[in-house]
């Protein structure tokens, strides 16, 4: 896919999203607009509750608005049927979350070929693991890997079907400053050498600093967005 910064690959607009809890309404969005050029890496950050995970679940195709607009590219996530937003998970979105969610009973390779078996134009399992910085332990189980490790399986499962976006909800969430940075990094090599168009959810602000772009939330709606000038690299980070 041709990488051209003033291409549009999120448009969305007055999103709401309303969750019935019996008597009362969450209101968890309230009205977000946003564009997501091509390739940006853009760091949506807010305390907990803000409506970030509902924001980026959206965005995924794993959860529908309950009034606004989402456009992707010419696809208008508000009005296609399940099968499309199905289609669109699998063929243009890679998810990382908090935990890992690897196969105990599988290896690092093994993990990987899991997505690599079922998808129309993937890279192999060691090329995704090579990228994440893991050609060493291709053949480690879950078990013996550190939780930055396996937590960099976990990537490289989301990025070897080539994906368009990369959608990340707290990756770094379950890890210390170190193993936090080398996920970091795997993350950040993959927008930059893929071109892939990242969302990466975080309470930690200084994560800001690596990306294009901080959208802040709180109650739902982004309350600030700012611009960095220049990215600054993963291993110069304060954490
Ligand atoms: N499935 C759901 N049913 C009911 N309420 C929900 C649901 N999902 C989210 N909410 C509510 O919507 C609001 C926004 O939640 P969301 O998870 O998007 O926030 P967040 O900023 O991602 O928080 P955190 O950082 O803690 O994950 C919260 O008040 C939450 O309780």
């Amino acid at each position: 896919m041709p990488s051209d910064p003033n291409e549009t690959v999120y448009d969305i607009r007055g999103l709401t999203k309303v969750y019935p809890m019996g008597e009362v309404q969450v209101h968890a969005l309230r009205g977000v607009n946003l564009r997501i050029p091509e390739s940006e890496f853009v760091v949506l950050l807010g305390p907990s509750g803000s409506g970030k995970s509902t924001l980026l679940n959206i965005m995924g195709g794993l959860d529908v608005p309950t009034a606004g607009e989402v456009r992707y590219r010419d696809l208008d996530m508000t009005r296609v049927d399940a099968n499309r937003l199905t289609w669109f998970r699998r063929e243009s979105v890679g998810f990382v979350f908090q935990f890992y969610n690897l196969i105990p009973s599988l290896t690092a390779r093994e993990n990987v070929s899991l997505v690599t078996d079922i998808a129309t134009d993937p890279m192999t399992a060691e090329e995704a693991l090579d990228i994440v910085g893991l050609s060493d332990r291709l053949d480690h189980f879950p078990s013996q890997l550190s939780g930055g490790q396996q937590q960099r399986v976990a990537i490289a499962r989301a990025i070897a079907k080539r994906p368009d976006v990369l959608l990340c909800d707290e990756p770094t969430g379950a890890l210390d400053a170190h193993t936090g940075i080398t996920v970091l990094e795997a993350i950040s090599n993959i927008n930059a050498e893929l071109g892939t168009t990242t969302a990466v959810i975080t309470h930690n602000a200084a994560i800001g600093q690596i990306a294009d772009r901080i959208v802040s939330m709180r109650d739902g709606v982004i309350v600030d967005e700012t611009c960095n000038s220049t990215k600054a690299p993963v291993s110069s980070m304060s954490w």
